[in-house]
């Protein structure tokens, strides 16, 4: 069920604080005194002013003064313990957030998270939480010291003169009609939302720029050439543009008007000063603060617009955290042993779009299945279904006889290993890339990456096994690479494993390589592997035939030779690849 919140805006980031608001409300706390403090020096000069005009002794003047310099410094210091305080609640959010994001992506199914793009999960993580952090550490502060500021002010002056403070109030007035009622509108509303959903397009069309530079390079592409990049930049620059002509006529008009607040004050008190005995120290004050509370309130106004920004992160932030479903895992049901079942599994990436449909096969405890099949049948999917990435639409999976919906994930994680078609290596030792956060020694890190046939080339690196991946002048071949995820499954050693391409990257001394080392690992193992290479499968206790999402065929690798004429064709296509000689086709 969805845990959706309803709120937004401060409210939200106040509940997002969560158990950190206590600091906020200190921070805020301390703020209002160091804005009583800030006005104070004010009001000691117009007491100045008044000792001055009404002839008091030189004395009473300096101990005023001295007064003033206090509370300067004393409104200095409360503003760096409020600022001490909301940084230290806001790092502390940021911490907690990212967090609870990335254990959200963690639970839910891979593959939902492998279809977002990397730019828009980078956008939120980065960029949208960084924001929140800005704000909670300095704009809530700021909020409430542009809130506290005018009010203490207007209060002071309507006790001063109420007739002058009456007037310097109609600024005020005039910026809470007109802000929400131009700001707040949906045009300008509809024009931030494409702003913000360009933006994020135009970081997916960044990250995925970088990552294609070198096919671009090979091809002679510039990067106007890569349309989903120069696109990408192009709406983001439109959508700017658009936000700019529905705002800037608003902004100038606000920034005019406020700009000339001084003049109905003065207006009134010269007429009251020439006509009703207003003194010149009153008057003098309403000069500066009667105009002067207004600067605070064109920080609110950037602050209102900032949040605007932020409330667009936060929703973005709340669809992975409330949106989202998490893998459920309905009891504690254990599986009775290691065998696979494939029972009537149909499943589709978008609605009704099905690439596996009906499929049922068996694979016994301790045995070896291949899947095979054209390019695009549904082999990887089928494979990325045992270990979760997405849920099967009908049908059902069973580890053990346990439907793998009814397993606790992490135990459903333990007991299966999974090497994918991509290699994906971490910038960190070769040993942490082997063993993947799991408590192991070097010794037995060694002892996988023996069996994995990496051993050797891994003490040919600058550090051997504290070799950092991705450093200067470390550089792993795509089939040494395939070897470190072998040797990672390896350590695991999980009872039953999904081999996904496992030679994809290989020449033929690699894959020879590679092949020993899966021979090893499967031992005792129930295993699918996914194969083009068909001569690889040819020892399989059973051989699965996918065609469009269905079982073409079942059976070894003999009786479909002889039954099958989808495999027949693809043994025949195959080995006529192997025999392949490029001189001959010139
Ligand atoms: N993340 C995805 N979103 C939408 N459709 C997808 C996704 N991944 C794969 N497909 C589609 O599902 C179908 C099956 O793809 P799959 O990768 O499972 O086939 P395959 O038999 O493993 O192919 P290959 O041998 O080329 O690796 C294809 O039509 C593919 O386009």
């Amino acid at each position: 069920m969805k845990k959706e919140s309803q709120k937004s805006g401060l409210a939200r980031l106040l509940e997002i604080a969560g158990r950190r608001k206590a600091l906020l409300f200190l921070s805020g706390a301390l703020v209002i005194l160091h804005a009583i403090l800030a006005l104070t020096p004010y009001f000691i000069v117009f007491y100045i002013l008044n000792a001055l005009l009404s002839g008091e002794n030189a004395s009473q003047v300096i101990d005023l003064l001295a007064w003033a310099l206090g509370a300067v410094a004393l409104s200095f210091a409360l503003m760096y313990a409020s600022g001490m305080a909301s940084h230290i609640a806001a790092f502390n959010i940021l911490y907690e957030l990212r967090c609870k994001i990335a254990e959200k992506l963690g639970n839910v199914p891979m593959g939902y998270v492998n279809n977002k793009s990397s730019g828009s999960l980078k956008k939120i993580l980065a960029d949208d939480v960084e924001r929140i952090e800005t704000f909670i550490a300095h704009g809530i502060p700021d909020t409430v010291k542009a809130v506290a500021l005018p009010v203490i002010c207007l209060i002071f002056l309507f006790v001063i003169d109420w007739r002058l403070a009456l007037v310097s109030f109609i600024p005020l007035l005039g910026v809470i009609i007109f802000v929400p009622s131009t700001m707040g509108t949906e045009e300008s509303k509809k024009a931030m939302e494409k702003y913000h959903n360009s933006l994020e397009d135009m970081n997916a069309g960044i990250v995925e720029f970088v990552r294609a530079m070198p096919v671009m390079k090979i091809f002679g592409q510039s990067a106007t050439a890569f349309t989903k990049y120069s696109g990408t930049v192009y709406d983001f620059q439109e959508h700017v543009n658009k936000w700019t002509q529905i705002s800037a006529p608003l902004w100038g008009m606000l920034m005019s008007f406020l700009n000339n607040a001084l003049l109905p004050v003065l207006a009134l008190g010269v007429y009251l000063y020439f006509s009703a005995g207003l003194t010149l120290s009153v008057f003098f004050l309403f000069l500066v603060l009667g105009v002067g509370y207004i600067r605070p309130i064109f920080a609110l106004v950037s602050l209102s617009t900032q949040l605007v920004i932020i409330d667009h992160g936060v929703k973005r932030m709340d669809e992975i955290l409330f949106d989202m479903d998490e893998l459920d895992s309905g009891s504690d049901s254990l599986p009775q042993n290691f065998s696979l079942k494939f029972d009537n599994v149909s499943f589709a990436y978008t609605e009704d779009n099905f690439v596996l449909k009906n499929v049922s096969f068996d694979v016994p405890q301790g045995s070896l299945t291949a899947l095979v099949g054209p390019s695009g049948s549904g082999k990887t999917t089928a494979g990325q279904l045992v270990v979760r990435f997405y849920d099967v639409n009908a049908g059902s999976i069973s580890l053990g006889g346990v439907n793998i919906k009814s397993l606790p994930v992490e135990k459903l994680m333990e007991n299966v290993g999974f090497v994918f078609q991509d290699n994906m290596m971490f910038y960190q030792s070769i040993f942490d890339n082997i063993r993947m956060g799991a408590k192991k020694s070097l010794a037995e890190v060694i002892a996988a990456a023996k069996i994995a046939r990496c051993h050797d080339f891994i003490m040919q690196l600058p550090n051997q096994y504290e070799t950092r991946f991705g450093d200067k002048g470390v550089h792993l071949s795509g089939g040494e690479q395939q070897r470190i995820q072998l040797a990672r499954v390896i350590l695991k050693d999980a009872p039953v494993l999904i081999l996904d391409e496992a030679t994809a990257f290989s020449d033929p001394e690699n894959e020879h390589l590679i092949m020993d080392a899966c021979r090893e690992l499967m031992q005792n193992k129930t295993v699918i592997i996914i194969a083009h290479r068909l001569s690889t499968i040819t020892e399989a206790e059973q051989v699965v035939v996918l065609n469009q999402g269905k079982v073409a065929c079942k059976g070894t690798h003999i009786e479909l030779l002889a039954s099958c004429p989808l495999y027949h064709k693809m043994w025949n296509a195959h080995t006529r690849a192997q025999e392949f000689d490029i001189k001959k086709c010139v």
